[in-house]
């Protein structure tokens, strides 16, 4: 379960129950130390003659870690400077241990300068001020310390997160300086992987630092990584028999003549992740257009609200996508069609674009409408979340993206599939998932399409919902990140075959 994240508080949870265990606080911090220290070597291997370290360390736990890499560090050898803020007086429990044990000096925090040059320059920094117990914005004398730090483009090794970085949400409290590498323990926490976090942690580093599974698990962590483990077993796959109706129909809804493209795209990311067919339904004055463009894709006229009805009379069609390229009147009438079309309750649905601004600032009404709807995935952007989430104070209002989707999932009764550069996937059980793949290549017309053809898909297979958004959301953006620069959407669907071979492959772990 090495993908499930730990938010402050469970944390600090998992680390008394290690402490209760068995095992001794001051284990677990002279363990957390000692991999910084592994860090700040590391890094400066990569500088010829690297051995000045200045450790900076706070009040609190992070310090108390600060310290015993300082510790560590001088007895490697190298040269260590160690910057503290606060009264060494007030330093209590394991922290208060760990820097009983350093024997060197401590320089108050102001007076440490990261920017030192000719003998007294440094090499490498380590920023021990603040981690998990981060209660407040950052100022005064640890932000200026911080400023000076960044200015000074020194290599620094961060203690659990930059200090600065709110865990949690991602966010920066104040101020945070960039690291090279962030060293965690046990789990990775949110933060390291929202935005700005993400970026501001440099390479992340996960070490065990002697917490059992056991305590971790005995938490039931519902905030994950988005990663293979979460959703692999889930994954469909054709039996022996398969035909194509075994292997699920999507159909997807077509905007006008002069707005089909989308509805395309959908369609053809839906049939390369697996859907055994593919239906568009277009509006008459369409048809050609799409008729002229599509192969294995079939074609079926639907103007309204009652042509939809009559398509879905057919139970064999078990996803429905619908969205781009509509409109937002005509998209109001499809969804509303859909949700009380024949076979409703067990044909997933996933709605994207105008399916979701047809619906601004009136999200309990689409909730009423998908109560019946036993698998239902939205797909907005940033904008149209809010757009679609302005009238819930919750999600709007919520301290972080991770808190926004899970807000707006638990609102709306639905999968929620918030995209970006750190898309979340929240369900209304509460569970989240935060991706890790893709590539700001992705950030093309179009793209959000495919991943709504991905999730169809394997929706169309009877993949669990919630699963099946992790995993086009993921392989989204490993495809994406495959092609990389010159990436158009076209090229989304046909990098997906090389892509599943990789992941799906058991030899590939
Ligand atoms: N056994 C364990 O638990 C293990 C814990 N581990 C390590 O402990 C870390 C968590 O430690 P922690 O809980 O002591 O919190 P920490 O991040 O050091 O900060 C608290 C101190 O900072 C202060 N402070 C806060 N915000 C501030 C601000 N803006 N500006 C100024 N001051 C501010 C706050 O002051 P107060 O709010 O009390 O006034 C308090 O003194 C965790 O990230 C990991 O590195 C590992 O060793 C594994 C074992
Ligand atoms: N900077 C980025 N890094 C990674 N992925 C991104 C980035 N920007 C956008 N994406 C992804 O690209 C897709 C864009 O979707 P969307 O905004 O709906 O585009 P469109 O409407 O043009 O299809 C989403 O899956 C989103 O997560
Ligand atoms: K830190």
């Amino acid at each position: 379960m090495m993908h499930c994240l730990l938010d402050t508080e469970e944390m600090a949870e998992a680390d008394r129950g290690a402490i209760a265990g068995g095992v001794p606080g001051i284990a677990l911090m002279e363990a957390a130390g000692a991999a910084c220290a592994d860090a700040a070597v590391d890094l400066m291997a990569q500088t010829p003659g690297g051995r000045r370290v200045l450790v900076a360390c706070g009040p609190g736990n992070n310090g108390g870690d600060g310290f015993v890499a300082a510790r560590l560090l001088a007895e490697r050898g190298y040269a260590v400077t160690l910057a503290f803020l606060g009264d060494a007086a007030r330093l209590a429990g394991d922290a208060a241990i760990a820097a009983a044990r350093w024997t060197g000096a401590l320089v108050p925090l102001e007076q440490a300068d990261p920017a030192a040059s000719g003998d007294r320059a440094y090499d490498v920094v380590v920023d021990a001020l603040f981690g998990a117990g981060l209660t407040r914005d950052v100022s005064g004398v640890p932000a200026a310390f911080l400023e000076r730090l960044a200015a000074s483009g020194l290599p620094v090794v961060a203690v659990d997160v930059p200090s600065g970085l709110d865990g949690n949400t991602g966010r920066v409290r104040g101020t945070a300086c960039p690291a090279a590498i962030t060293v965690t323990f046990a789990r990775r926490k949110p933060g390291h992987l929202l935005q700005p976090g993400r970026a501001l942690c440099g390479r992340l580093r996960l070490v065990d630092i002697g917490i059992p599974d056991a305590v971790i698990e005995s938490l039931a962590p519902n905030t994950f990584a988005n990663e293979e483990p979460l959703w692999r077993a889930a994954f469909p796959h054709p039996g022996i028999d398969a035909h194509k109706y075994s292997r699920g129909h999507a159909l997807v809804l077509s905007g006008p003549a002069d707005a089909t493209g989308a509805a395309r795209l959908v369609a053809r990311g839906a049939l390369r992740i697996g859907a055994g067919a593919v239906t568009i339904g277009s509006p008459t004055d369409a048809l050609a257009v799409n008729a002229a463009q599509l192969t294995a894709i079939m074609l079926r006229p639907c103007d309204d609200a009652d042509d939809l009805a009559g398509l879905l009379e057919d139970p064999r069609i078990t996803a429905l996508a619908l969205g781009p390229g509509l409109g937002r009147e005509r998209a109001r009438a499809l969804v509303e069609a859909a949700a009380g079309a024949a076979h409703a309750r067990t044909r997933a649905l996933v709605l994207d674009a105008d399916a979701l601004t047809a619906f601004a600032g009136e999200h309990a009404a689409l909730a009423r409408l998908l109560a019946g709807v036993e698998r239902v995935v939205a797909t907005p952007h940033a904008g149209e979340f809010a757009k679609l989430l302005s009238d819930c104070p919750e999600a709007r209002e919520a301290p972080s993206k991770l808190a926004a989707a899970r807000a707006g999932a638990a609102a709306l009764g639905i999968v929620l599939v918030d995209k970006g550069p750190d898309t979340v996937i929240a369900a209304p059980d509460g569970r989240a998932a935060i991706n890790t793949t893709g590539t700001p290549y992705l950030a093309t017309a179009g793209s959000g399409d495919v991943l709504a053809g991905f999730c169809a898909g394997l929706l169309a297979q009877s993949m669990p919902v919630f699963e099946a958004a992790c995993a086009a959301v993921n392989l989204h953006g490993r495809a994406g990140a495959r092609v990389g620069p010159g990436l158009i959407a076209e090229d989304l669907p046909e990098a997906l075959p090389g892509v599943l071979g990789e992941v799906l492959d058991p030899a590939s772990g």
